[in-house]
């Protein structure tokens, strides 16, 4: 079964992209959204984190202070590094245990993550996908979803590789401005792996 990572910065539309695949019964692996349940479920995880970043990453409901560790880490590369170190190889983990559960007869899977390249994550992906959007109407789709300032989105695009390192990594290209058909673009790409592995 082929596997397919599907990354972008910040806002670029990599999470509505997935949920395209999704309506054409492709399974998606969500590694951010997997990121954040293992910091609440796995306990030497928690305890790694609280050790490093302070008891109050974790409310008193044991939820995860997105704010505080974000406070920490998308200010200071260090931090940041510590933070991925301690998560990213438990989501490896847990990508491998989803892949192994999947039920026989699906084509390809896609694994979508933010840090696809940064984190390595793409070498052990077949091949890979780059959602790109222009800088401003990144930030203005984040502004709008999340209640974060221009300086915090920016924070982080800071800390993720630029648009032009990636699309000269990811195999294929998908551009989520406002003139390009996202259905489309899909389609097309969903052809396209049909025919890697029919
Ligand atoms: C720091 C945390 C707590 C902030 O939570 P918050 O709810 O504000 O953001 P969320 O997780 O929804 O991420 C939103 C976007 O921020 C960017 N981002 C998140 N983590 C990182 C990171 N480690 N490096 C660079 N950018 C990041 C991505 O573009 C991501 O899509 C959270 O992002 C986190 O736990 N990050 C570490 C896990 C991780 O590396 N995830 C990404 C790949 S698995
Ligand atoms: N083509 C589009 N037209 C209108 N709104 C869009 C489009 N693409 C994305 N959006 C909106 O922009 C916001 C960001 O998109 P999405 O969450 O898919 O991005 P993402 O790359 O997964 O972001 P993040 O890295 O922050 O998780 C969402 O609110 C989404 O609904």
């Amino acid at each position: 079964m082929l596997k397919i990572g599907i990354t972008g910065g910040i806002g670029s539309g990599k999470t509505t992209v997935c949920r395209i695949f999704e309506t054409l019964g492709i399974p998606v692996f969500y590694a951010d959204t997997v990121a954040k349940q293992i910091m609440v479920e796995d306990a030497i995880l928690i305890e790694g984190i609280k050790s490093t970043f302070g008891p109050e990453s974790y409310t008193t409901d044991s939820l995860l202070n997105n704010k505080h560790i974000a406070a920490i880490v998308f200010n200071n590369a260090e931090e940041l590094a510590k933070l991925n170190a301690l998560v990213h190889p438990a989501v490896f983990r847990a990508f491998d245990t989803w892949v192994e559960k999947l039920p026989g007869g699906i084509p390809y899977i896609l694994k979508e993550a933010a840090l696809l390249f940064e984190s390595g994550s793409y070498k052990l992906c077949d091949k890979s996908i780059l959602v790109t959007a222009p800088v401003e109407l990144k930030l203005q789709r984040v502004m709008e979803r999340d209640t974060v300032t221009t300086e915090q989105v920016k924070a982080r695009m800071d800390k993720q590789f630029s648009d032009e390192i990636k699309q000269n990594m990811a195999d294929y290209l998908i551009t989520n401005n406002e003139t390009e058909s996202l259905i489309l673009q899909v389609l097309e790409l969903h052809q396209a792996f049909l025919k890697i592995n029919p």
